[in-house]
């Protein structure tokens, strides 16, 4: 675990000193839109054009934040024109590495770097900009032309990939419709900052205040999206959109991980019946089941956090994600 300063990698975890024992999460940096040809602007530096082929994305089958990417790719149908590969999912001194492990296989998505045959994802960013200063993240969505990395904010890259490639796909589906903005955005501030984010402020909180002051919103966001399920399918009704993606990946983490490795313990997803339905309804659409990689995910945290978890024992269960037939 570490990161970049002036171009060169350190190895240091968080520090939390300077913030009262709180995880402030820092801003990702490359922050570039691939955009639609009817959209698309030469002269604006900030534009990638979507064109079939030119795109890799480079994720962590752990990481929830790039498990957004992956979803997105496989609902937009996308698989043929943004070729994917992943990281290893134990996150060391060197940070995300590429490294092919048979035990680690992925029937999916390839381990490695296809491109370049790097052995470590900072060595990406340092090939995008060699004086980058910051945190080595993943998802980073590469650009083949330009060699550069056009984002590394999931955030955006599904918003991208939502509606960019149509043209290419004919997938016309909608995770972002316009009617739904103002809900959509209101939903994603909240779950954001207290689910999303609320789980690794818990977890990674180094004083009991910084802990219990992620803990307690985490869990009335939780029993508020569970009474805002009791008459719907969706957060925003019938129609599935971004928001409930957004939540998905971290759902279907948290009673294997962030429950017992993060100290979220005031309830598992399977003690809310609304919440642990729509989880299973979720991962039941259209095979995004087999983007979720359970040994990856527990590995990755339970191993990589050594200051969390020293012996870097990785728990069996849960024998399931998913609540018991009654
Ligand atoms: N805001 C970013 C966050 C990505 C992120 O933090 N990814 C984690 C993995 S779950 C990571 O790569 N962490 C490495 C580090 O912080 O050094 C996004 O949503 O894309």
């Amino acid at each position: 675990m570490g990161l970049l300063i002036d171009g060169k990698w350190h190895d240091q975890w968080y520090d939390t000193k300077a913030t009262q024992g709180k995880f402030v999460r820092s801003q990702s940096q490359f922050r570039n839109w691939i955009v639609s040809p009817d959209q698309f602007d030469a002269n604006d530096a900030t534009h990638f054009p979507a064109e079939s082929g030119r795109y890799h994305l480079y994720v962590s089958l752990a990481c929830p934040w790039a498990h957004r990417t992956l979803i997105f790719r496989h609902l937009k149908q996308l698989e043929p024109h943004i070729s994917v590969s992943c990281v290893h999912p134990h996150m060391l001194e060197n940070g995300w590495e590429f490294k092919n492990e048979q035990g680690f296989a992925d029937s999916q998505v390839p381990s490695g770097d296809p491109l370049h045959d790097f052995q470590f994802a900072h060595q990406l960013y340092t090939h995008a900009n060699s004086e980058y200063s910051g945190r080595v993240t993943v998802p980073i969505l590469w650009d083949k032309q330009q060699h550069t990395i056009v984002s590394n904010e999931s955030a955006d890259i599904i918003r991208m990939l939502n509606s960019a490639f149509d043209h290419l796909t004919g997938n016309q589906d909608d995770f972002y419709p316009e009617a739904l903005h103002d809900e959509i955005h209101a939903l994603n501030e909240r779950i954001y900052d207290t689910v999303n984010n609320g789980v690794y402020k818990a977890g990674f909180a180094t004083t009991q205040a910084a802990y219990e002051e992620a803990l307690y919103p985490l869990f009335e966001s939780l029993e508020f999206l569970e009474q805002r399920l009791a008459n719907a399918s969706y957060l925003t009704g019938e129609q599935v959109t971004e928001a409930d993606w957004r939540l998905f990946t971290t759902l279907i983490r948290f009673d294997a991980v962030y429950h017992g490795h993060f100290k979220c313990n005031l309830k598992r997803i399977v003690d809310y019946p609304n919440l642990s339905t729509y989880l299973e309804r979720l991962y039941n659409t259209q095979q995004v089941a087999a983007t979720v990689n359970l040994e990856h995910i527990k590995q990755h945290y339970y191993y990589s956090h050594d200051t969390i978890n020293p012996t870097r024992v990785v728990p069996a269960g849960p024998k399931t994600l998913f609540r018991p037939e009654i």
